[in-house]
Parts: structure tokens; C-alpha cells; sequence
């Protein structure tokens, strides 16, 4: 038999270019095996932490997709489970325009026909996104002379729902045959209701600019977490992996342990996901509880008030502030608040010294902190065991498979 070439061998694997795509590093690895690689990194991680304190706390076995880091034998390998996709796009010869993935550490794009771990035809969009463009005539941005209309494109669809945003990335407001395009755009699949223009001038890696505007379809889409239903803005935080937010969430809430007419702060909030799914539960149960969301898109912001209607919470109930969110718990703290519980998921920057040593200040019972970078996490965990809180439970959940990304939910108390 004659030897296989290592294109040959590439596409037998579990993607045609999982080599040459920047994307899912472990691909090739048993899912399995990557649990326990991502629970031995968070012993590693967070071990000398629990010791420093005395915090005779294990950590949770990982939630993964289908079963635990602790789970007998083996576990399946997750595809489709991301249910937003991106493109980057560059100019080719003749007027023809590339999309696909950054290879790996450069801004080379690899064309990918489909993508194992997108939702089912996610990827079949952006591209066709590119051949519209071409159609028409447009150009595509070009990183090094700074010349080009087209940036990014970016799909969400919907996770419970058939709804979905397309938003096209572009230097500058004007966009040639601008109707014509959208109407293209919004008839690639009867999944897209909603197709946006952000406009990114700035020359720099940063995906998405300032300016945000609805060119034709709906104002946004809809999906559903742990029976709320969430209206999403094109440029809203809103987390990729539908089905391990549920469990992420389910973990958050449950470390809250919120008593009736409780105060919650839900700091870092996006579009309310986790402070409404915590106080929609409690309002069903009849021992309704007051939501204080913090974020500083706004954005953000308003889709979490609307959201807070869709799910029958009154602004009594549930109230949002556009702030930063620093800025607002010190001056909360200043003025004497009292808060019961303070759940905050900052991004991967983690959170401040100042928004802690306020959160604190607010004499919160638990604080329940959601992390998508567990090394930030720790430098703040150490603030807060400083200042007197206790830890009661990590767990990291699998939020990102085929990659050495964890999520983690820390519950503490105050001692
Ligand atoms: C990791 S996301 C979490 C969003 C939300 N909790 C969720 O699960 O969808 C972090 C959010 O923090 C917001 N953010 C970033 N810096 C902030 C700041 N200084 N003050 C308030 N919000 C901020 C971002 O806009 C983003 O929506």
C-alpha cells in the first residue's frame, strides 16, 4: 500500500484543515483526554491559592459536553456546538475576495467549505457573504494599505430558536448598492432575520467598531436559556456555546442561594442572560428576588430591559444600569448600599481591585464570580480571600471543546 501524504492524512482526521486552522488546537485529541488535561490545569492553577487560604475545597470535576473529567470511559467528541461564527475577509485577484480562518499565529485566511464545531450552516453563510460582495462589486479591506470596504463578517443563530443575525464588518458607513445587498444578504437562509453593518474604521485587530445599524430585517434575534427567552442585539454579548451556558448558569444560580426579597447584582452582565434566568427562577417559585444588572454596552443594556419584560419581570424586579461597572459599585459603596448577592463575569481581563474591595463593602452573603480566564480569576480570588471571603466551590465547565480555554463559577461566602 503505498504511503499516505500528509494532506491525505489531514483529511481523514476530524477536519479537513484542523493542520492548518488556527482554531481547535485539540481537535485530534479524545474529548476525554482534554477534560482531564483542562482539570489538571486547574488543579495546577488554583491549588496554591486554596492552600495559601486553608479553603478545604475540591475541585469540581470538569462539565464537559456529555459527561465529566470523572466520567467512566469515553466520552463522544462535541461538534456544532457554536452557534456564532466569524470570518475574516482580504482581497484576492480580481476583484475575488477570501474568507475562512486565520491560520494559526498569522492573518493568512484558510478557505473552509464547513466547520465541524459551527452549528450546521453557519460557515456556508459567511462564505456566501463573500460571493455577494464579489457581485456587487466590493472590495475587501486590505490590513496592509489600509484600502477595502469588507472586514468581518459575523453569524449568531439561534440555539432553541430557527432566528439568526448576520453582521457585516466594513471601514465606513457608505455601502454601494446598499439595498441590493442586504436584501442578499437576508435571503442566504430563512435562519437569518436580521442582517446588521457595524462600521469598524480603525485600523487593529479589534473585530467589531462603534457604529451599529440594522439594514434590514428584525432588531435583533431571539433564543432561549433555561426556559427565558432573550432578545440579542447584533453587537451584544451573548455566549457561543448555547448548551454549556445552561449549565454554567445552573451552576451560578445554584451558588447564589438566594433568599426571598434579595438584592442580586449581576456586574459584567451583558444582555442580562444570568441575573434574569436567577430571578425568573425565583419569581416562579414564588420568592421573587431584585435584580440589579450592571454593563457598560449599551447595547447590552437595553436588550437586557427588554428582556426583563419578555420574562414578565418589572423594573421594580429587575433594573439595568449602563455604567462602568468599577465606577458604579464604588460610588454604591460609598453611599452605603447593602447588597445579599453579587455575581459577577467579567471579561477575560478579569475584574478590578477597586470593583472588589466595593463589592465586598456592600456586605454581600455569597459572591458568585464567572470566569472565561481562570488566571485572572485566581489574581481576584486572592482580593477577595484577603478580604475576608471564603470559598466554597469551584467548578470549571467546558465551554469551548477542541481548545485549552475553561470556564469557571467560584461560590464564596463571607466568613
Ligand atoms: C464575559 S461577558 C459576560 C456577559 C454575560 N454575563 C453573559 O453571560 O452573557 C462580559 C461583559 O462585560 C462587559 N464589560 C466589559 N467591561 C466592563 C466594565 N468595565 N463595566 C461593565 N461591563 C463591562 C462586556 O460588554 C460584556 O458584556
Amino acid at each position: 500500500m503505498s504511503k499516505r501524504t500528509r494532506l491525505e492524512k489531514d483529511n481523514a482526521g476530524p477536519c479537513p484543515i484542523m493542520r492548518a486552522c488556527g482554531g481547535c488546537a485539540w481537535l485530534g485529541v479524545p474529548y476525554k483526554k482534554q477534560l482531564k488535561r483542562k482539570q489538571a490545569a486547574m488543579e495546577e492553577l488554583f491549588r496554591p491559592l486554596l492552600d495559601r487560604f486553608g479553603w478545604d475545597v475540591e475541585i469540581d470535576p470538569i462539565r464537559g459536553m456529555g459527561g465529566t473529567s470523572a466520567t467512566e470511559g469515553k466520552l463522544a467528541s462535541p461538534r456544532a456546538f457554536r452557534y456564532k461564527a466569524t470570518t475574516p475577509f482580504a482581497p484576492l485577484p480580481n476583484g475575488r475576495i477570501a474568507c475562512g480562518f486565520y491560520a494559526a499565529g498569522t492573518h493568512r485566511i484558510v478557505p473552509a467549505a464547513d466547520c465541524a464545531v459551527e452549528a450546521p450552516g453557519a460557515r456556508r453563510i459567511l462564505n456566501e457573504v463573500a460571493r455577494v460582495a464579489e457581485s456587487l462589486g466590493m472590495r475587501a479591506y486590505d490590513e496592509d494599505t489600509h484600502r477595502g470596504l469588507l472586514r468581518h463578517a459575523v453569524v449568531r443563530l439561534g440555539w432553541r430558536t430557527d432566528e439568526g443575525v448576520l453582521t457585516v464588518v466594513t471601514t465606513n458607513r457608505d455601502l454601494p448598492r446598499e439595498q441590493e445587498f442586504a436584501r442578499e444578504l437576508l435571503a442566504l437562509s430563512p435562519r437569518i432575520t436580521c442582517v446588521a453593518q457595524n462600521v469598524n474604521p480603525r485600523p487593529g485587530n479589534a473585530i467589531l467598531g462603534p457604529e451599529t445599524r440594522v439594514l434590514v430585517g428584525e432588531p435583533c434575534m431571539h433564543d432561549e436559556l433555561l426556559g427565558c427567552t432573550f432578545a440579542i442585539s447584533p453587537t451584544s454579548f451573548y455566549q457561543t456555546n448555547p448548551q454549556q451556558t445552561e449549565v454554567l448558569y445552573q451552576l451560578a444560580i445554584e451558588g447564589m442561594a438566594l433568599r426571598p426579597n434579595d438584592i442580586l447584582v449581576d456586574a459584567y452582565c451583558g444582555s442580562g442572560t444570568i441575573g434574569l434566568c436567577a430571578a425568573h427562577a425565583t419569581a416562579q417559585s414564588g420568592t421573587p428576588v431584585h435584580l440589579l444588572g450592571i454593563e457598560q454596552n449599551e447595547s447590552g443594556v437595553a436588550d437586557a430591559r427588554l428582556n426583563a419584560r419578555l420574562n414578565g419581570l418589572t423594573p421594580e424586579q429587575a433594573t439595568f444600569v449602563a455604567a462602568d461597572a468599577t465606577a458604579y459599585l464604588r460610588k454604591a459603596a460609598v453611599e452605603g448600599a447593602r447588597y445579599d448577592v453579587v455575581a459577577l463575569d467579567p471579561p477575560r481581563a478579569g475584574s478590578t481591585p477597586a470593583f472588589l474591595e466595593a463589592a465586598m463593602a456592600t456586605e454581600p452573603r455569597r459572591i458568585v464570580y464567572i470566569s472565561c480566564n481562570p488566571v485572572t480569576q485566581a489574581r481576584d480570588l486572592e482580593v477577595l480571600g484577603t478580604g475576608g471571603y471564603r470559598l466554597l466551590r469551584l467548578t470549571p465547565v467546558d465551554m469551548f471543546p477542541h481548545t485549552e480555554h475553561v470556564e469557571t463559577v467560584a461560590v464564596l461566602a463571607r466568613a
